[in-house]
């Protein structure tokens, strides 16, 4: 653990006190400088000579000014009790003096406000407006609205009228600091302006002037043009922010040079004390922007600036990084912005922040370390506090039984690490460290690797490299390569990994690949289908599309939530019209593998454009999941839903199909059966197939699915869940036979043992994990699964009797069970002291009840004997 005193972070903490967010002072011009031009009524202008004006012209003057106004929740208001002051707008007067033509001010901003890239970028000035404060006239605190993106600040020039008062207060953080134009322009002998420019962020005010007349000139700052620079070295270079620099240097060598400080090495921690856009726009047109912290990175201000300079300087490693929080603790800091919503992958409501430490990061300051057992603890030494400038919260999809919107919050800071003594140059970088071994051991999954040796073979062939193949720098690919790796790693939990393993592999991994794998949109969402039709190159990263009926969805770059339409009509055309855009972008994810889509809108063409979409342009599509909640529409020609092209898709792994469009037909469509049929049979590597079809009468119509399980062998078959289904207790039988790889069996709604287990083979099913289903199949199960690994049973309950029976049932998994679910339990019923007998049978179990948790949680109270979770 690195140690370090007190008096060490006090004496870092003092030398960095803050630099003043603020430059001022005085510039001589020339005596014909201070000219204005002025129109009283419109068309008449009159001239004043602010370097000997008198008292009756700047009472003209004063009187010609509108009551100034300023900026309040984004509108222009009045208020004399906040700003009492005169205002010409710029379209009013004329003045000749031109701050741009006086090098030696513009020189004094750039050195004093900006820096680092900032310093040398071109500027330019707008001129806003012309204020006069007579006696009494004053500005109450305040911070200027930005007028764009590229502005950083304001310029308030003001000319040599004698002024008592109206005194610039300007604060920041906890300091505040005077500019008093009136002394300042009485102590000069030549003719002068006073100025003072401060960055946007800070608030300031004027206090009230007691005698004579405060005339201002104010400009908006803006950076000219973000990519150029001025490649003119001579500089000026402010004598006060070079002293200030020069303390903080010296004060943080001299402690570098101390072996009791931080003997081990270590790192710092220091609070941002200005706000920075991180917004990198990189996605014009589409709204959801990329974030990078490098982006605050490059334009740090003041005593922010400071630290970077003098900590790079000392070759130590320094950068922004994001922080995240639990609670009101720091928990989790990474390089760069997580993305937050990947919803399922991040364990749904379980700790999101955990997550992020443990995969995109490290734990910092973490009292649970123990615990987690995890390396990943770095200690910060916070020589200043944060504050909330750069807070910032991010949404993610938390998903319980319905998808939520959960929030995470984060701010930034700026991390310097610190080599032991004797090696201070050599900066501790714990997760560089890590990625420099073979191939970042524990940081890399299979995944990355099996995509990165084959690369690295395929080219040890083409360009006969035979050396040390399987140790090849990733990083030292060309970047084509390095994209076609990534391009194979499928898991957002993967990318993550890698992208976090450097941070070059962070700028094109995070906004390129981890933001595009996974996306879930409303049909109707169309600005996303629009961007992905324009963007080839980031719709071909797109692995998985869920278009879903929910308000809120994980789209690159964030969540959003889409307003509906109200009216089914409004609906159903807004639907068709979106259609088309859909498969636009569809047609260019050519690396799409997972197709999901909850219907609710029926369409005269069963929605054959899209299916057709998908099989001719999405050539590794594997899993295709169906949810057709729509209703057939009396009188409506729509086609009936096995009639769809959806059944001519082929070679899939995964199939879910659930049809509600049946439930106004009396029975069970017979075609149904033969488009289904071929389409499951011509998928052999099928490894989880779901169907569910609901017709008039769910009682009595089942869809028989005997022709199909007698012909159907799915060697991979692990998952297979059924519902409102019947099929002869020997075809069963021979199927499952046939499946001993099934790992998870669910057979709902099948009308008390119409799929019926009784002729089941024992031990047929020793892979079993988890079953779902009625009581009597589950009566068959310690049979059919003698060895048991079932470690999850759900039931649907019908009669009070059977709770005996299920108890004495599961007795026989007791070893291996870990959790009954309770799918659908009723309320009233006897059924609570029906599951209390099931749970005192089985007291190691965890009952999870889906929908009434009260009610187990009541018993549970009451019995004290068993476990509940609440879903
Ligand atoms: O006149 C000044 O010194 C400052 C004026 C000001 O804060 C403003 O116009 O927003
Ligand atoms: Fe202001």
């Amino acid at each position: 653990m690195s140690t370090i005193s007190a008096e060490h972070l006090q004496a870092l903490r003092s030398a960095i006190v803050d630099k003043p967010p603020y430059c001022s002072g005085i510039c001589p011009v020339a005596q014909d400088n201070f000219l204005l031009y002025y129109t009283t009524n419109g068309n008449d202008a009159r001239r004043i000579d602010f370097a000997k004006a008198t008292d009756e012209e700047l009472r003209h003057l004063a009187e010609a000014c509108a009551p100034a106004t300023f900026g309040r929740n984004s509108e222009d208001v009045l208020d004399d009790s906040y700003r009492k002051a005169g205002k010409l707008d710029k379209t009013a007067f004329a003045t000749n003096y031109f701050p741009l033509d006086h090098a030696a001010l513009i020189n004094a901003l750039r050195s004093e406000l900006l820096h680092g890239h900032d310093e040398r970028k071109p500027i330019r000035l707008e001129l806003y407006k012309l204020n006069i404060y007579g006696p009494g006239s004053f500005f109450k605190p305040h911070k200027d609205t930005p007028r764009a993106e590229n502005m950083f600040g304001s310029l308030v020039i003001v000319y040599p009228t004698p002024h008592e008062g109206g005194i610039l207060v300007i604060r920041h953080g906890a300091k505040e600091w005077e500019f008093d134009s009136g002394t300042l322009l009485r102590s000069s002998n030549e003719p002068s302006l006073a100025y003072a420019a401060f960055y946007g962020d800070v608030e300031h005010e004027v206090t009230p002037v007691q005698s004579g007349y405060r005339v201002t000139l104010t400009y908006n700052l803006y950076f000219a043009d973000a990519d150029s620079t001025v490649n003119d070295s001579s500089v000026a270079r402010s004598i006060s922010g070079h002293i200030y620099e020069q303390e903080f240097r010296e004060v943080f060598r001299k402690l570098l040079d101390d072996p009791t400080f931080l003997p081990a090495g270590g790192t710092l921690g220091f609070g941002l004390r200005y706000q920075y856009p991180v917004e990198k726009g990189r996605q014009k047109e589409y709204p959801v922007p990329a974030r990078s912290v490098v982006r605050a990175q490059e334009c740090l201000k003041g005593s922010d600036a400071v630290v970077m300079k003098v900590a790079k300087e000392f070759s130590l490693d320094a950068s922004v990084k994001a922080l995240y929080y639990e609670g009101r603790k720091q928990l989790a800091m990474t390089d760069n912005f997580v993305p937050t919503n990947y919803g399922s992958d991040y364990g749904g409501n379980e700790d999101v922040v955990e997550n992020i430490a443990r995969w995109a990061g490290v734990f910092v300051h973490d009292v649970n370390a123990k615990k987690r057992r995890t390396k990943l603890t770095e200690e910060v030494h916070w020589v200043t506090g944060i504050d909330k400038l750069n807070q910032f919260s991010d949404p993610y999809l938390a998903y319980g039984n319905e998808p939520d919107l959960g929030f995470v919050y984060g701010n930034m800071c700026l991390i310097v690490r610190i080599g032991p003594h004797g090696a201070r140059k050599d900066s501790v970088h714990p997760r560089k460290k890590k990625s420099q071994g073979t191939e970042g051991e524990g940081v890399l999954t299979t995944a990355v690797l099996r995509g990165y040796k084959t690369l690295t073979l395929e080219m040890a062939v083409e360009s006969s490299i035979v050396a040390n193949r399987t140790t090849f720098p990733i990083l030292q690919l060309p970047t084509e390569l390095c994209c076609y790796i990534i391009s194979e790693i499928d898991s957002p939990a993967d990318l993550l990994r890698l992208a976090l393993t450097a941070r070059c592999l962070c700028d094109i991994i995070i906004p390129d690949h981890l933001e595009y794998r996974r996306i879930t949109n409303h049909i109707l969402g169309r600005p996303l289908w629009t961007h992905l039709a324009n963007h080839r190159g980031l719709a071909e990263n797109v692995r998985e599309l869920t278009i879903r009926l929910s308000t809120h969805y994980k789209v690159p770059g964030g969540l959003v939530v889409h307003r509906l339409p109200r009216s089914t009509a409004e609906l159903e055309y807004a639907f068709l019209e979106a259609r088309p855009e859909l498969c636009k972008a569809m047609r260019r994810m050519t690396g799409l593998k997972s197709f999901r889509w909850a219907l609710s809108e029926r369409s005269p063409d069963g929605h054959d454009m899209v299916w057709e979409t998908l099989l001719n342009s999405c050539p590794n599509l594997s899993e295709l999941q169906v949810e057709d909640y729509g209703r057939r529409i009396p009188g409506r020609e729509i086609p009936l839903f096995h009639e769809w092209k959806l059944f001519d898709l082929r070679n899939l792994t995964t199939v879910k199909v659930h049809s509600m469009a049946y439930r106004t037909l009396p029975s069970t469509p017979p075609a149904l059966l033969t488009r289904l049929q071929s389409f499951l049979l011509s998928s052999p590597a099928l490894r989880s197939l779901d169907l569910m079809f609901i017709y008039a009468d769910p009682e009595n119509a089942r869809t028989p699915l005997d022709s199909i399980l007698a012909l159907a062998h799915w060697p991979a078959l692990t998952h297979l869940s059924l519902a409102y289904v019947s099929c002869a207790a020997s075809t069963v039988a021979s199927f499952l036979s046939r499946h001993p790889s099934l790992e998870s069996l669910s057979i709902k709604h099948d009308g008390e043992g119409r799929f019926d287990l009784s002729l089941l083979p024992a031990r047929v099913l020793s892979n079993l994990k988890s079953f779902e289903g009625a009581y009597t199949p589950i009566l068959h199960l310690s049979r059919v699964a003698p060895e048991p690994p079932v470690e999850v049973v759900k039931f649907e309950c019908r009669y009070e009797e059977e709770y005996a029976g299920l108890a004495r049932a599961l007795r026989a998994f007791e070893r291996t069970l870990r959790r009954v679910e309770v799918p659908s339990m009723g309320l009233g019923t006897g059924e609570g002291a029906g599951w209390q007998r099931v749970c005192e049978a089985l007291p190691e179990v965890t009952v999870r009840d889906h929908r009434t948790s009260w009610c187990l949680r009541k018993m549970a109270e009451r019995s004290g004997s068993w476990v509940v979770t609440v879903a």
